[in-house]
């Protein structure tokens, strides 16, 4: 009887202890089935590692070699330029020399497979002018990136033919001009850029930039001023006072800003960002110039104008500095603007060309009248 007592003990006690193990195991079980369906209470460290191996295999996947790029550390205690602003209020970068690394922009960019296109106008005597822009650009314009220049003409069969590098097309756009004044002109591209964006190049890019003619590239464009909308800094004008800036001060028309308002003074001669951004601002603008015209009313520096007006109230989400755009010619009225500059601007990277303005209107092609 004792001896059967004994066993029975013994099985009761083993059974306990089957229940205590089950029980740890439901335990344990159910802990990781928590932790399965909230990943967050996962360590940092193994989410870390499923990161990698994501990459890893994505980029496997896309054959793209993980490469070392070794580069100077940013300093949070050093500024990498102390003598200009290089943001604005809205937190937008202000593009300068210095504040950038090209290497790093470059490897971002190519990631994303972008393409960008850049518009520029030949009409009626400014087909001089192209041979030079284009030729500067291939030198200079987004090297080693995709780019499509947009060359609209009323002369298509005048663009020169150059040799372009690989990767870049150029497409020339045939438009009728109906204005005679080269100032009608220089406000028509607002219209033509709006319905070529409907049109073509939400299909074919996705920046625009867009630029004068009567210019040439001196020094590296690259990504660096690329953004979802971008203006540049009137050379002329950075540094001065609100009150100062040449905006259009007539109520009537529709490009009208206030003494009391204004951030900068953009220049007309180069805008952009992406497809749907330059579309809305390229529309508002020639929506602004229409009712203008109804209203017999001209803003003072026409496009130039109104496309201050949209910035003011579409803030850009960057600013090109004016080492983006230089004209000596200007400089050479301003001398005390002149002393500013020379100590800040670092390179200059697109020049604007001399040409008589007293010519502008009634230079005919071929009268062998040079314009700069
Ligand atoms: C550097 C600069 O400050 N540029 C701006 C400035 O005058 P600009 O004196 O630079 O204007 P502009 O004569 O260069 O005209 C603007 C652009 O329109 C095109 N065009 C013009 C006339 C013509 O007969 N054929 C032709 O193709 C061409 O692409 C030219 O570059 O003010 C203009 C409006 O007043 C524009 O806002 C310009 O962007
Ligand atoms: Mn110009």
């Amino acid at each position: 009887m004792a001896q059967l007592l004994q066993i029975l003990a013994a099985t009761q006690k083993c059974c306990s202890l089957r229940v205590t193990f089950l029980l740890i195991a439901l335990i344990m079980i159910f802990f990781s089935y928590k932790s399965y369906l909230y990943p967050r209470s996962q360590k940092p460290e193994s989410t870390q590692a499923d990161v990698n191996l994501t990459v890893r295999e994505h980029r496997g996947l896309q054959s793209v070699k993980l490469s070392r790029m070794l580069y100077r550390q940013p300093q949070v205690l050093t500024p990498a330029r102390k003598d200009v602003l290089v943001v604005t209020p809205w937190l937008a970068p202000i593009i300068w020399e210095g504040t950038f690394n090209t290497d790093i922009l470059n490897e971002q960019f190519s990631l994303r497979n972008a393409t960008i296109g850049l518009t520029v106008f030949s009409i009626k005597t400014y087909m001089i002018f192209l041979k030079q822009f284009l030729q500067s650009a291939e030198m200079y314009f987004m090297v080693g990136h995709r780019v499509i220049y947009y060359i609209f003409t009323d002369k298509p069969e005048y663009v020169p033919y150059l040799n372009i590098q690989k990767g870049r097309q150029i497409i020339i756009l045939e438009v009728e001009s109906y204005y005679d004044h080269w100032q009608d002109i220089s406000m028509q591209r607002m219209e033509m850029i709006s319905n070529f964006c409907q049109e073509r190049f939400h299909q074919e890019v996705d920046y625009l930039v867009c630029s004068d003619v009567d210019m040439r590239f001196s020094d590296h464009v690259g990504v660096e001023i690329l953004s979802s909308l971008f203006g540049t800094l009137h050379p002329g004008y950075y540094g001065l006072n609100r009150t100062d800036f040449p905006y259009e001060r007539r109520p009537q028309s529709q490009a009208h800003i206030p003494k009391d308002e204004g951030d900068f003074y953009y220049i007309g001669a180069l805008f952009g960002g992406s497809v749907p951004e330059v579309y809305k601002l390229t529309k508002a603008c020639h929506e602004a110039i229409m009712v203008d015209q109804a209203n017999h009313i001209e803003a003072i520096w026409h496009d130039e104008s109104h496309l201050n007006k949209y910035l003011l109230y579409h803030k850009p989400s960057k600013v090109l500095s004016p080492e983006y755009l230089w004209q000596q010619q200007q400089m050479d009225h301003m001398h005390d603007q002149e002393m500013i500059f020379s100590k800040i601007i670092r390179r200059k990277k697109l020049k604007v060309l001399k040409k008589n303005y007293q010519l502008k209107n009634w230079i005919e092609e071929g009268s062998g009248l040079r314009l700069f």
